[in-house]
C-alpha cells in the first residue's frame, strides 16, 4: 500500500508523463496471473488478504456492484473513480467547475485531475490504515495504466463483459437513493436465446419502500450520453484490456445473468467460493 502513495507524488509529474512513455525500469515486472491466486492462500481468513485488484468493463456492466461485494468480502476498500468525480462535482473543490460539462457529455476527465483525486483518496485511506484496494473505473486509458504500473503492483484485473444492448438498458435503469446513497436498477432484462446467442435474464434490483420516493438518475445516464460513454470505452479503455492481458493479469468474466447467477460464478473463478463470509457480503 505504501507504494500506492507514490501515486500522489507521481501526480505532479502527470503532465510531463503525458508526453513521454515510461521506460521499462520504471515499470514493475508483471507477475504471471497464476501467481496472483497463490498470493492469497488464507482461504479461511479472507480479511488477511491484501488485494490490489482492478475492475474493467463497459458502463453499466456492474463493476460497482461486484467490486463493492468483493470489497466487503475481502475487507479492502472499493475505490470508484466515478464516485470521486461525483463527490468533487458536488463539492466546491478545486476541480468542480471544470468537471460538470466533461462528465455530462460522457467524456473522460483529464489524467491530471483523475490522478489527483485518486491520490487524495488513497492518501486518506492510508492514513486510516487501509490495506489493499479494489479499483473501479481506473485505469481507463493506457496512460493511466502505465502510471499505475509504475507505482504499484496490480495483482489481478477482472474484465466484466455483457452484451451491448443490455449495457444500455442497465445504464438507463440505474437509480440512486438521494438519502441513503444506495444503488438500484429498475431495468428488467429478459432476452431470449437467438441465432446461437444465449438468452439472458437479469431481474431488476428494486429499492426498499423507504427509498422509492427518493430515487434519482445520474445526469450522464441518458441514452445519448451512455452511447457516447460506450464509444469512448471502446476507443480509450478497451486497449487497457490488452495492456493487462499481455502481462498475464486479465481475468475475463462473461456475466451469465443477474447477481444470483453471476456472484457465485465469480467467486468460483476467483477461488473464493469457500469463503465463510460470502453469505454476508452485502449487496
Ligand atoms: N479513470 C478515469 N479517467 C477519466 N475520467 C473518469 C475516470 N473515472 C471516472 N471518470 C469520469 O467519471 C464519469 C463517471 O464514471 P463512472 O461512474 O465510472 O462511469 P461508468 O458507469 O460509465 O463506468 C466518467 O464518464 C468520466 O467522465
Amino acid at each position: 500500500m505504501a507504494a500506492i502513495t507514490r501515486l500522489a507524488k507521481r501526480a505532479s509529474f502527470v503532465s510531463s508523463l503525458a508526453t513521454r512513455t515510461l521506460t521499462s525500469s520504471q515499470v514493475n515486472a508483471p507477475p504471471h496471473a497464476a501467481a496472483t491466486f497463490r498470493r492469497f492462500p488464507p482461504r479461511d481468513n479472507p480479511s488477511k488478504r491484501c488485494v490490489q485488484w482492478v475492475f474493467l468493463g463497459c458502463p453499466g456492466v456492474g463493476k460497482g456492484t461486484y467490486a463493492s461485494r468483493l470489497s466487503n468480502l475481502l475487507a479492502v476498500p472499493h475505490i470508484a473513480t466515478g464516485d470521486l468525480v461525483r463527490d468533487e462535482l458536488a463539492s466546491s473543490g478545486p476541480f468542480s467547475s471544470k468537471l460538470s460539462d466533461i462528465v455530462n457529455q460522457g467524456q473522460l476527465v483529464s489524467d491530471e485531475i483523475i490522478i489527483s483525486l485518486l491520490s487524495k483518496r488513497l492518501g486518506a485511506g492510508e492514513a486510516k490504515g487501509e490495506l489493499g484496494f479494489i479499483l473501479d473505473g481506473f485505469p481507463r486509458t493506457i496512460k493511466q495504466a502505465e502510471i499505475l504500473e509504475g507505482v504499484t503492483d496490480i495483482d489481478l484485473v477482472i474484465n466484466l463483459k455483457l452484451r451491448e444492448d443490455v449495457l444500455l438498458e442497465k445504464c438507463l435503469g440505474r437509480r440512486i437513493c438521494n438519502q441513503c446513497g444506495g444503488n438500484f436498477n429498475v431495468a428488467s432484462i429478459d432476452i431470449k436465446a437467438e441465432n446461437g446467442s444465449p438468452g439472458i435474464i437479469m431481474a431488476p434490483l428494486l429499492p426498499p419502500v423507504n427509498c422509492m420516493s427518493k430515487l434519482i438518475t445520474r445526469s450522464d445516464d441518458t441514452e445519448a450520453v451512455v452511447k457516447e460513454r460506450l464509444r469512448i470505452y471502446h476507443e480509450m479503455t478497451q486497449p487497457v484490456e490488452e495492456f493487462y492481458r499481455s502481462r498475464g493479469k486479465l481475468l475475463e468474466f462473461n456475466l451469465p445473468g443477474g447477481i444470483p447467477e453471476s456472484w457465485p460464478k465469480l467467486l468460483q473463478v476467483l477461488n473464493l467460493d469457500d469463503c465463510e463470509d460470502k453469505r454476508s457480503a452485502a449487496a
